[in-house]
């Protein structure tokens, strides 16, 4: 035994020097941690990728401390530097865009209430670059704090699609004008505000003179840009709260909100001189002239309807169309 004792056990001291001991209790926990420590580094490194691909991060908002804990992607998303930007609530805030801020804390509110916080807003980056987002998140209070575990969405591209869409789904393609789905949405509209509010509103309606003329002597292309220049001055010189549109054909309407008859009369008057002042010249360059004949109607009474205003509107274009053309007629001023 004594002997034994003394002799020196090669065979453990290796095993010790590798770190390993069989008969150590910890050693099979210790191998389990690290696996664990590098599933989780290759989960995280996953998690890291999908949120890269969406463009989505995730945060933590602990909204009494005011604090704030960004995932990475989220820092990208903010166009801001992990080393040296401190995520805060109150950071948060400064970066939303000031016309979106108060739909943001609405939700952070309503979130308390009825446990989920979604909204869709605008940021501003340092670098002055204006980002839509789109942040869902739950709220879940622990004992006295207040928190919000949510995501945060790139939808900046989504964003201007729509945008886009709506512009093309309102505006007619030839003249860049507004088509006559969405004059007659804001004719509704217009029409409520004057049920409500009183305020005068206008409609003026006007048709080319003799455009199968043009096209017929000119060229259709001729007659298209005699459709296309108007158009473009009408952008120009009507106010900008005032609705240029086309009906169809050449058939035009001017929807003019805060405009009495009087007024909308004067503004038919200014476009019917601009026509008239207007020389075109078709291909073969010859050049020649053209004018618009207007029908002007205001709301008028408690009993006012779309259709009516602009029944009286037509009522007076053909009016105009059969006393010569070239001309404004309006409503009676007490009609
Ligand atoms: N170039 C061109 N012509 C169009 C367009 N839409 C409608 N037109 C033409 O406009 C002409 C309208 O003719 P009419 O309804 O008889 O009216 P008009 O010749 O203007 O006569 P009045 O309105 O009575 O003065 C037709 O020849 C249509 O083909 C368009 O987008 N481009």
């Amino acid at each position: 035994m004594k002997g034994s004792q003394g002799r020196i056990d090669h065979e453990r001291l290796t095993r010790e020097a590798n770190g390993r001991f069989p008969e150590d209790p910890c050693a099979e926990i210790r191998r389990e941690l690290e696996q664990a420590r590098e599933e989780i580094a290759n989960l995280s490194r996953t998690l890291q990728r999908i949120q890269q691909i969406a463009r989505m991060g995730y945060w933590r908002a602990s909204l009494k401390a005011n604090e704030l804990f960004w995932s990475e992607v989220v820092y990208d998303i903010f166009g801001v530097n992990p080393d040296t930007f401190t995520p805060s609530i109150r950071a948060f805030k400064v970066m939303v865009h000031p016309d979106d801020l108060e739909s943001v804390e609405a939700s952070m509110r309503r979130a308390q209430e009825t446990g989920s916080h979604d909204v869709e807003h605008r940021i501003v980056r340092p670098d002055g670059e204006v980002r839509w987002v789109h942040e869902l998140a739950d709220y879940v209070p622990e004992g006295d704090e207040q928190i919000l575990i949510g995501t945060v969405r790139d939808i900046t591209e989504q964003k201007r699609l729509e945008l886009r869409l709506r512009q093309l789904s309102r505006t007619d393609e030839l003249t860049g004008l507004f088509n006559r789905r969405y004059f007659m949405q804001r004719l509704l509209q217009e029409l409520a505000r004057y049920r409500r509010y009183g305020r005068p509103t206008s409609v003026v309606l006007f048709d080319y003179d003799h455009f199968k003329r043009i096209n017929d002597t000119h060229g259709h292309p001729a007659g298209d840009q005699v459709l296309v220049t108007v158009s473009k001055l009408l952008r120009e010189r009507l106010r900008t709260n005032d609705i240029p549109a086309r009906l169809g054909g050449e058939e035009f309407a001017l929807l003019l909100p805060e405009t009495g008859l009087e007024e909308a009369v004067g503004v038919a008057e200014k476009v019917r001189q601009l026509v008239r002042e207007q020389t075109f010249t078709s291909e073969e360059g010859r050049r020649f002239e053209t004018s618009i004949t207007c029908g002007v109607s205001a709301f008028h009474g408690t009993e006012e309807t779309v259709e009516a205003i602009l029944h009286r509107a037509d009522q007076n274009l053909y009016e105009g169309k059969r006393a010569g053309r070239n001309r404004v007629v309006a409503d009676e001023p007490d009609r």
